[in-house]
């Protein structure tokens, strides 16, 4: 069976809008037309051919598929959380066509077995390209190097390694990890937290956490090992990703490194783009994170560093927990927000609307930069004929509004529950058939269904 073609008319194409700023009707109307997985035609004025769904994009931005290098989809082991499966449609519904799962699940993302699990699990489901990060020491207990090359050479081919949610603390093994993936081009993407400068913190150090009684998790907690990762990515010539970015030093080390020509790069969360510690004071365990919430002046100069290029991509951090460890005190809270959802209709808020960010770069941000950081193969450079049907349709003069009902991932701690922000997601597109439908998902067994049959695998044998 081969997936009916489709036929999108009169979209924007993001990559034609590189004026920040720019009206969207500044760019001209295109048509696309897809088939057997792939762009088979771009132009205006197509006719449909029969059988061929058409979809009436007037109004509608085309963006290439969104990627996250940085989602928890919880499986295997916590299942209560999140599923490759739940989270996968919390991806498509949010417009990304790729992910990148974290490490941190139970069994760890620590050997080939695992990560091909993982992967395989994502081809099943098909609602987005599944690709397992490797943890970078064994069960994340940052004391010996895990299978680095086995998950290398594995079918889930992986590229990236991170203990996330945990810091490489020890420079030997740091050393180590960048000089093992320099060696097929991987990159190690750290948490960046020196663990001695944070025992037992819960919010951002300053004189809020004094007033309110939390222990406080400096600044220099992150930027101190940023630096020293830099240095030493500077000594093996590998490369570095540096995860959640979240203070204004932080930008300042990075910006350094990148001067000095370091093979680094940063990413930034729509969260850390928009809140601020001021919300800690409500004591809602959903602003609970790592890392924290910062200051005013943190969130102004993240959005100017990704305005001037020396944060390479926003990244989600999508960290799925049951109400029960966030419907408790603060303290005892764990840490984490929901992401994938949201993040589009954020990044439209404090980019676009902002002036921080054209449409083309957007996409950059959330599509070009973290398929090419992460080495996703078959990811489309551009919607153009014989690219990958990889793609998403944004409504920028909609709105979207979190609320219990309408979050599709398995859970509910996103901090804009009862929000209203700007862009509405509106169709998503992978390997050519759709997995959300004018704000719909498409149901769970004809995305598998058409997942099985796509033409296309995207790079990544099956
Ligand atoms: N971001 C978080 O607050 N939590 C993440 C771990 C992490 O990204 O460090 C999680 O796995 O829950
Ligand atoms: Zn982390
Ligand atoms: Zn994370």
């Amino acid at each position: 069976m081969t997936n009916p073609g489709i036929l999108i008319r009169n979209t924007r194409i993001a990559a034609d809008l590189t004026e920040r700023g720019a009206d969207i009707a500044s760019a001209p109307a295109t048509d696309l037309r897809i088939d057997g997985g792939r762009i088979v035609e771009r132009g205006t004025g197509l006719e449909a051919r029969e059988g061929e769904r058409v979809i009436d994009a007037a109004g509608l931005v085309a963006l290439t598929g969104l990627v996250d290098l940085h989602t928890h989809l919880r499986e295997p082991g916590f299942e209560q959380s999140e599923t490759v499966l739940t989270g996968t449609r919390a991806a498509a519904a949010g417009g990304f066509t790729s992910v990148f799962a974290m490490a941190n699940t139970l069994p760890v993302q620590d050997t080939a077995g695992v990560v091909e699990q993982v992967k395989a699990l994502g081809d099943a489901a098909g609602y987005a390209t599944v690709r397992p990060i490797g943890a970078v020491t064994e069960d994340l207990a940052g004391e010996r190097l895990s299978e680095i090359g086995a998950m290398a050479q594995s079918r889930a081919q992986v590229r990236v390694f991170s203990d996330d949610g945990k810091c490489v603390h020890d420079p030997l093994l740091m050393r180590r990890a960048l000089e093992y993936v320099s060696t097929f081009d991987g990159v190690i993407a750290q948490h960046a937290q020196d663990p001695r400068l944070t025992e037992g913190a819960q919010m951002n150090e300053g004189p809020l956490s004094s007033e309110l009684g939390l222990k406080g998790w400096p600044a220099v907690a992150e930027e101190s090992i940023i630096a020293r990762d830099a240095l030493l990515a500077e000594h093996t010539g590998a490369r570095l990703h540096v995860c959640h970015l979240s203070t204004a030093g932080s930008v300042e080390v990075v910006r350094w490194a990148k001067a000095r020509g370091i093979r680094i790069t940063a990413e930034v969360t729509p969260h850390h783009l928009i809140l601020t510690e001021d919300l800690v004071r409500s004591y809602d365990p959903r602003y609970k994170v790592n890392p924290p919430l910062r200051r005013e002046e943190d969130v102004r100069a993240l959005r100017a560093a990704v305005a001037d290029g020396v944060i390479d991509i926003i990244a989600t951090d999508h960290a799925p927990h049951p109400v029960e460890a966030k419907e408790c005190e603060w303290d005892a809270a764990a840490f984490g927000m929901v992401g994938l959802e949201s993040a589009l209709p954020i990044a439209i808020l404090t980019l676009i609307r902002e002036g921080h960010a054209s449409w083309a770069e957007l996409e950059t941000l959330l599509s070009h930069r973290p398929a090419e950081i992460g080495r996703l193969e078959g990811a489309p450079e551009a919607l153009v004929e014989g690219a990958v049907a990889d793609l998403v349709l944004v409504d920028p003069s909609g709105s979207s509004e979190f609320d219990l009902d309408r979050l599709r991932g398995q859970s509910i701690n996103s901090p804009y529950l009862g929000m209203e922000v700007p862009g509405r997601v509106a169709f998503t597109v992978r390997h050519g058939y759709l997995t959300l439908d004018d704000g719909e998902l498409v149901p769970a067994e004809d995305v598998a269904a058409a997942a099985a049959s796509t033409a296309v695998t995207a790079g990544v044998e099956q």
